[in-house]
């Protein structure tokens, strides 16, 4: 002890920096070392030490990523926490999505495991057999026909109110009292998250969110005919899934050291973590739970296997899975449409053909609009809600003439992927006669790796029967009965990519359809 004392005390400031320098060296070499002598090397931006390729993503994360294809090729990689390959031709996608290997999303993830999401659920759950017991309640409750039908019907008294609402504050604009040829303005993006949460909780719990009429009640002098203790807490719950899914990311991407040392990141981290203990955690998911839990008492005994925990963490994944997702590529389909005029005769006409009446519409029925069809998946090609996928191999494989080892991170990057030039032609110009009466095996759509909405394989989407119809019905519902204008046709998209696409804001005219 006494020795020890001795040694502190003939240390000095000097000395500490100087180890600290040396450590600071050996520190660098060693990453650059490993960084250099790494099995399959491909082309990528270097990593700096301890941040990797952070700085490369910059503020544009969707550029990053779209110039991955032309700058480095079909396949290269980044450092993001770890070692990610970088897949953007559609050519090298096929074992990463391979439907008889179950593959890991993501390599274990402290900040997740912090968060409560690690393991439960499906989204972030990577143990086969919980995965498969969860994912079980999705398949079940979304991809049989009759639940479709519920759907249908679910939305289209969802539609009539949010209707109800913009017909009130059109004429709530002193400028058009009493007119029936009212113009709302208004922003659609915070419409459609609302309308979008309300069906999903509908559809998975048989409960409402209120989340429209809570956001009518932030707009609106009159109130919505709901109490307010049953409004109350519905816009703020949507606000709260918006920002659960910007911590996901950040958690998942962001070492321990990085969010507890790094100055800015730091500030983000605690400012979340305050924010998961508070305004997140409200009281609907438990709400909506014990809802779902106690109606499901009687008798499904698949459900009584699923312990609360997984309950939850399934209910949450629908609401970020499907709230999100389906309201940003409803608003970039309107703003597709807005700015093509004659896509949007050509969709007004298929509607009116197939749909003359809106009255006792059937699932039947949109799956026979395929213009509209072909709409969505170009809107979709042009903007990939979902721009990227990933996953850690849980055998060896040979991938793009590489041979990896079980464990190594894949990043599958579709937005270089729905807009390569081979497959694409003019993969910047929408064009939704790409889609257009062409089936999954027709050539000009190339490859059939070349388009991924729901992505593939194991972990394919399981809410994307109910996504389309939403989307189906939605379109049929809104262009029909309304005239939608941008109020600035010159403003680009407002768009921030991170885990997914988000419409920030979409300005919109809101008029009746004569
Ligand atoms: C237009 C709407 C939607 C799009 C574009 C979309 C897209 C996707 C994609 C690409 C994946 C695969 C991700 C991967 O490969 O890792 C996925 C997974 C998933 N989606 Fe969707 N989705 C949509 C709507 C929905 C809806 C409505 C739900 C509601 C239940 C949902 C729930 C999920 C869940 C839970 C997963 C995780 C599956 C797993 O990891 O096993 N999605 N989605």
């Amino acid at each position: 002890m006494a020795i020890q004392q001795g040694i502190i005390k003939f240390v000095t400031t000097t000395d500490y920096f100087h180890l600290f320098i040396f450590f600071t060296i050996i520190y660098v070499l060693n990453f650059y070392y490993k960084y250099f002598t790494r099995p399959n090397p491909l082309p990528g931006p270097l990593p700096l030490p301890i941040i990797g390729n952070y700085h490369n993503l910059g503020s544009d994360v969707r550029q990053f990523y779209i110039q991955c294809q032309p700058k480095y090729g079909g396949i290269s990689e980044a450092m993001l926490g770890h070692r990610y390959i970088v897949l953007s031709h559609p050519n090298y996608i096929d074992k990463v999505l391979d439907r008889k290997v179950f593959h890991a999303k993501l390599p274990y993830s402290q900040g997740l495991d912090e968060m409560g999401m690690y393991g439960h659920g499906i989204v972030f759950n990577d143990d086969y057999e919980s995965w498969r017991s969860n994912s079980k309640f999705f398949t079940d409750a979304f991809l049989p026909q009759r639940y479709m039908d519920n759907v249908v019907k679910s939305t289209i008294k969802l539609y009539e109110e949010l209707s109800g609402y913009w017909q009130s504050l059109g004429n709530q604009n002193t400028s058009n009292y009493g007119n029936d040829n009212w113009t709302y303005e208004t922003d659609l993006a915070k419409w459609f998250h609302r309308y979008t949460n309300d069906i999903i909780s509908i559809v998975i719990t048989g409960e409402r969110t209120y989340s429209i009429a809570s956001y009518y009640n932030t707009q609106s002098r009159i109130k919505s005919e709901y109490s307010d203790a049953l409004v109350e807490d519905g816009d703020k719950f949507v606000k709260s899934i918006i920002q659960y899914i910007e911590c996901i990311t950040f958690f998942s991407f962001f070492g321990p050291f990085i969010r507890h040392y790094i100055p800015m990141v730091k500030d983000k981290n605690e400012s979340y973590l305050k924010n998961l203990d508070s305004e997140m955690r409200v009281d609907m998911l438990t709400s909506l739970i014990t809802a779902n839990t106690n109606a499901k008492d009687s008798n499904d005994e698949a459900l009584k296997l699923i312990a609360d925990e997984e309950i939850r963490g399934n209910i949450l994944d629908a609401f970020l899975g499907g709230t999100d997702t389906t309201a940003n590529l409803f608003c970039f389909i309107t703003y597709f449409i807005c700015k093509n005029p004659d896509v949007k005769q050509k969709m007004l006409s298929e509607i009116d053909l197939i749909l003359p009446k809106t009255s006792d519409i059937s699932n039947n029925d949109l799956q026979k609009l395929k213009y509209c069809e072909a709409i969505i998946k170009e809107a979709y090609r042009m903007v990939p809600v979902a721009p990227f996928a990933f996953r850690t191999i849980t055998e060896d494989c040979e991938i793009a003439g590489y041979k990896w080892t079980r464990g190594t991170n894949f990043l599958i990057n579709y937005l270089a992927i729905h807009g390569h030039p081979e497959f694409w032609p003019d993969p910047e110009v929408f064009n939704p006669d790409r889609f257009y009466n062409k089936d999954q095996d027709d050539k000009s759509l190339g490859d059939k790796f070349a388009f991924m909405m729901f992505g593939g394989g194991r972990r394919i989407c399981p809410g994307r029967k109910l996504a389309m119809t939403e989307l189906l019905l939605s379109m049929v519902l809104v262009f029909k009965n309304y005239n939608i204008e941008l109020v600035d046709m010159n403003e680009p998209l407002k768009i921030l990519t991170l885990a997914t696409t988000n419409c920030q804001e979409l300005k919109v005219k809101i008029s009746p359809r004569a």
